[in-house]
């Protein structure tokens, strides 16, 4: 039997499962880590610890959106689940069936319903074959005859995706990224999947190229009833495309929300950071919002930090995060997240003394062309002078005009001023010379703060 969709394509039909209500991917304490091996014996000294105790869902019909910076394990957790990689501990479950250790003949069904986007529109296709092959592999593969003839269905599926029919005996070379894109989602798609994940799908196209694989990813989902996990670190492209969002960092999830909550009210200080850095469409409303910056790079996945591994670079970092990893938990309906110290909502170690040690790891600014939007949520939030003076203050051009107690910059919604954070923006202003006030930021930070911070 088969089924045609809009473009005529004809596509195989798969076999129904009986588990369409349960999440048609699970993943339970997935873990990899990479050996490192040195000298002559090749004995193993350390791991890079890529993935390191992932679990989540993805519904069916759903578009999961992965985020997080370079290198904290996107892409490995992509290989993992599509079983493109072993993993080194943990679960993955398709369809209630696990295949966390299927062999690669024992993965071969599973191939069909499991498919993977590339990011490289240039590495992931074999130059030497023509688009008719490249596309037409998987029915060779899977010994699958569609009606018709492959040659039929790879021209069908050609035009499904924007592309000529006539295509189909060129060579990758002559074609644009794009184009490519396209190509590699021909031939994820050939087999008509249940799930594709795609690893950074347009970060390699340019913008007007980008909308235009976006808005064709999104279209085949509706056509073909397809669940998507899409890894990026574009924030506007997985706002865009996903129903739920992963927050990523040094191999973990450190928050998992449906879209709205995640952008709305980010509650893990990472994820806060991410979202205040996406650019405001709407001229009037840019510089309202308090921006994050975040600073430095990753640590290390070889030794990630102790504790929360963000609280090396967290402005909220008290001595509990240094040594008790926060677990993922739902603080509202549908929101998980791993923080001791959570942004809108209520603290989890409120009483916990801030850490000794400063870590200058974060600055924070309010656009540049407007007044200070909010005190210091530090300072608002909690005792300020529990704090140790000037700890975790973003680098500023005077640093005896911070006020002593504040960690953090204005940012948006933040709570009500107390007089501690009122006394410190009057010192604050006092402090800055005409040039500063006004200049956008606030007291202890502004657009001067975010340009000192930068360099
Ligand atoms: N085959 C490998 N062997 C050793 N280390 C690896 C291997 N693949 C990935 N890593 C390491 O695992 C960590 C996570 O890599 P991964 O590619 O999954 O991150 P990412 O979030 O997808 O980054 P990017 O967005 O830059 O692709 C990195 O430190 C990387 O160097």
């Amino acid at each position: 039997m088969s089924e045609t969709k809009g473009h005529d394509v004809t596509i195989p039909e798969q076999s129904t499962s009986d588990t369409q209500d349960g999440p048609i991917l699970r993943v339970d304490g997935l873990v990899k880590h990479f050996p490192i091996r040195k000298g002559l014996l090749q004995r193993q000294t350390g791991a890079v610890k890529a993935v390191d105790g992932l679990s989540f869902d993805v519904r069916k019909g759903e578009t999961l959106g992965v985020v997080g910076e370079s290198g904290c394990g996107k892409s490995t957790m992509g290989r993992l689940i599509t079983r493109l990689l072993e993993p080194t501990g943990g679960k993955v479950e398709f369809e209630g069936k696990d295949i966390t250790h299927l062999s690669t003949s024992g993965m071969r069904p599973m191939r069909r319903d499991v498919q993977m986007i590339f990011q490289d529109p240039y590495s992931s296709l074999n130059p030497r074959h023509t688009i008719g092959t490249i596309v037409g592999a998987p029915f060779k593969l899977q010994g699958v005859e569609p009606e018709g003839g492959v040659k039929a269905e790879v021209q069908a599926l050609l035009a499904r995706v924007g592309l000529s029919p006539e295509h189909y005996n060129r060579y990758p070379h002559e074609f644009s990224g794009g184009q490519r894109q396209r190509i590699g989602i021909a031939r994820a798609l050939a087999l008509k999947p249940k799930l594709v994940v795609a690893d950074e799908p347009v970060s390699a196209l340019d913008v007007s190229i980008q909308a235009q694989v976006v808005n064709l990813l999104d279209d085949l989902q509706d056509e073909l009833n397809l669940t998507y996990v899409i890894i990026a670190h574009d924030l506007s492209v997985i706002r865009h495309v996903s129903d739920r969002i992963a927050v990523m960092y040094l191999g973990k999830i450190v928050e998992i929300a449906d879209r709205k909550s995640l952008y709305e009210a980010p509650m893990h200080p990472y994820t806060s950071a991410l979202m205040s850095a996406v650019p405001v469409p709407d001229p009037r409303l840019r510089g309202k919002r308090g921006r994050r910056l975040l600073l430095g790079d990753v640590p290390s996945p070889i030794a990630p930090p102790s504790g929360c591994r963000f609280h090396t670079r967290c402005w909220k970092a008290t001595a509990s995060c240094a040594t008790v990893e926060p677990p993922l938990v739902e603080l509202r309906t549908g929101q998980q997240v791993a923080c001791h110290h959570p942004e809108n909502a209520e603290d989890r170690l409120p009483d916990d003394p801030a850490l000794p040690e400063p870590g200058e790891t974060i600055t924070v600014s309010a656009g540049a062309d407007k007044p200070p939007a909010a005190p210091a949520e530090e300072a608002s939030a909690k005792d300020a002078s529990a704090k140790p003076a000037a700890a975790k203050e973003a680098p500023v051009k005077d640093a005896s005009a911070k006020p002593a107690t504040a960690k953090e910059a204005p940012v948006e919604n933040a709570p009500a001023k107390t007089a501690e954070a009122k006394t410190a923006e009057a010192k604050d202003a006092e402090a800055k010379d005409a040039g500063t006030k006004g200049a956008g930021g606030n007291a202890s930070e502004g657009s001067e703060g975010g340009e000192t911070s930068k360099g």
